[in-house]
């Protein structure tokens, strides 16, 4: 028997002008688009331009200086509609219309799961999707979908992290209390409570994250205790924050009175740049010291006295 078929769907592209583009988003979505995607039209061409800026920093650069707008429309009448009532609005003068075209046939669903591929933090401990088969030299699965909250195991921080904790699974008899501030996911929270930490507290000032890191213990047998960054209470012998330079810098004086005596403190979300600025931070109550490094992200841990 033959599978259904999803119904061929039909996309308006759209080429706009970097100060257009948000309004033209937003009446994308005022027009029922079913989801609006934005690219640099001038992508691999010479006239390309690069956007940088720090991962979770707002880009010194807005956008791009024109940009592709594809709006997705359930049929070729919705988004011919669209595109005259868009092309009707007298601020949209400089918007062109590139195409009305059939998006082909697909199976949206295995589509994006074929994005999300098991990732491997050690040799024997990989990240595994729910709908895909564990790898054969797998002992340590976490099972993790990409959902709300930042952690999926893609991330360089979150890797590394992954990896200190399976490096360091024989002190896990110690971890009789773990923190993991800014938990998003929950993943290396989850990841502690793997290799045998109990007490597990995972916090976050983003409520998303509380309810994500819910679900994907659950999806794993753990307990975790969960909730916003109120919910730290008192020491820990292990304290891991994956979340960027400058958050972590203020949090100092924070996560140094939950490390416990004796306590290893775990910190990602750092480039290799700033690891100065992040030791002087800590330099009151501890000497961090780079443990491992991949793209350009550092990881720095120190023990307690
Ligand atoms: C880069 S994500 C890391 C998520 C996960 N721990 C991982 O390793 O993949 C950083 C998380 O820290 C949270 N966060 C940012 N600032 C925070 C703060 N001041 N206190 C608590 N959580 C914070 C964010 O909401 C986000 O979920």
């Amino acid at each position: 028997m033959s599978e259904p078929k999803t119904p061929a769907m039909f996309e308006l592209v759209l080429i706009s002008r970097e100060d257009d583009v948000e309004n033209v988003s937003d009446a994308l979505v005022e027009l029922d688009a079913l989801s609006v995607s934005v690219e640099d039209a001038d992508a691999d061409t010479p006239a390309e331009q690069a956007l940088f800026g720090e991962p979770g920093m707002p880009a010194p650069k807005g956008g791009w200086q024109r940009s592709v707008l594809r709006a997705l429309y359930p049929d070729e009448a919705s988004a011919t509609d669209a595109a005259t009532l868009l092309l009707a609005q007298d601020w949209a003068s400089d918007v062109h219309v590139q195409a009305i075209q059939a998006v082909p046939e697909q199976d949206w669903v295995r589509l994006t799961q074929s994005q999300f591929a098991p990732v491997e933090i050690t040799e024997t401990f990989w990240i595994v999707p729910s709908w895909h088969e564990a790898p054969a030299q797998a002992e340590q699965i976490m099972r993790l979908d990409p959902g709300l909250a930042f952690g999926t195991g893609t991330h360089p921080t979150t890797r590394m992290c992954l990896r200190w904790i399976a490096r360091h699974a024989d002190l896990a008899p110690g971890w009789n209390r773990v923190l993991d501030y800014g938990c998003g996911s929950g993943i290396l929270a989850i990841g502690a409570a793997l290799f045998g930490a109990r007490d597990v507290d995972a916090v976050d000032i983003d409520p998303a994250a509380v309810t994500s890191s819910h679900a994907n213990a659950a999806a794993n047998n753990v307990t975790l205790t969960v909730g916003l960054p109120d919910k730290a209470k008192g020491t820990y012998p292990l304290v891991l924050a994956n979340i960027l330079a400058t958050p972590l810098k203020l949090l100092a004086p924070l996560l140094c009175n939950h490390l416990a005596a004796g306590g290893h403190l775990v910190l990602a979300g750092i480039l290799e740049r700033q690891a100065d600025e992040l030791k002087a931070a800590y330099e009151p109550w501890l000497k961090l010291e780079v443990s491992d490094s991949e793209e350009g992200w550092i990881l720095m841990t120190a023990q307690r006295n």
